[in-house]
């Protein structure tokens, strides 16, 4: 059984159908990621999908369960997160504080000012751990405000695992980023792999295709093909529709 079962899922600002009866699959433990051209409605689509955004229809189920109307931290909790933006980030924080309060929005303790030291250390761990996963733990102390480009995308990553969730949506987590510090994300996603399902929307095609288990191309807010990386590259609809516009442009 798939881990995340969209159906039908619509969403109109206007006239403009953004996302357009699309259906989407993603099995348990596969990276499967999502490319389209500009304004294919990719961005959207996350957003919808985490409860960030809305929809007019259709159906999202995870792990089973029905997750339309359930606003955004209900689905945190339930194991579907969206990583944040670096706008979300505290700057004035430390890496270290800005992943704590994920963790304890993952535990469902939010609103628990008065929680016991012990929980603080645990926090505090869970946050070190996260810190850890993606590489900066050695950042750990420093305000987030400080961290270079690079680095704040991992705290975006660390942010989000933080929430120990089981499916992970990431929107661009290399945008801005080249050279090691792009390299590096993309290893960290690569170790995630064996933990956790993630829905991947890049516009880096070298890290797409050697990342992903599976592409979905969207265009004009419908999946027009699913498939491996082969497939997808070899695919005659694809190439008009997505690649063959970035041949063009080379
Ligand atoms: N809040 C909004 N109000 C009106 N139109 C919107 C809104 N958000 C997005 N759109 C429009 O919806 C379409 C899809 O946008 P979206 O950002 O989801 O596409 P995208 O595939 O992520 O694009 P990109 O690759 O450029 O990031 C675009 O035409 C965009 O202008």
């Amino acid at each position: 059984m798939s881990l995340l079962d969209v159906r039908n899922l619509r969403k109109s600002y206007g006239a403009l159908k953004v996302t357009d009866d699309l259906n989407l699959s993603v099995d348990e433990g596969e990276l499967h990621a999502i490319i389209g051209p500009n304004g294919a409605g990719k961005s959207t689509l996350i957003a919808q999908l985490s409860g960030q955004a809305g929809s007019d229809g259709g159906s999202v189920r995870f792990d089973g369960t029905d997750m339309m109307g359930m606003p955004m931290h209900k689905r945190v909790r339930a194991g579907m997160s969206r990583s944040f933006q670096i706008t979300s980030i505290l700057p004035g924080f430390t890496a270290l504080e800005n992943v704590a309060v994920a963790a304890q929005a993952g535990q469902g303790s939010s609103f628990r000012f008065l929680a016991p030291v012990a929980d603080e250390a645990a926090l505090n761990d869970a946050a070190l751990a996260a810190l850890a996963r993606v590489g900066i733990d050695d950042r750990a102390f420093v305000k987030a405000g400080s961290l270079s480009h690079g680095e704040k995308r991992q705290l975006e990553l660390a942010i989000a695992l933080a929430t120990r969730p089981r499916l992970l949506l990431l929107d661009e987590p290399l945008a801005g980023t080249s050279g090691a510090e792009a390299d590096r994300l993309v290893e960290v996603m690569r170790s995630l792999k064996s933990e956790l399902t993630l829905v991947l929307i890049e516009h880096d095609m070298d890290a797409v295709f050697s990342l992903a288990d599976r592409i979905s191309v969207l265009v004009y807010g419908r999946i027009i093909a699913t498939g491996s990386p082969d497939q997808i590259r070899s695919d005659p609809k694809v190439r008009a529709a997505y690649l063959g516009e970035e041949t063009e442009d080379a």
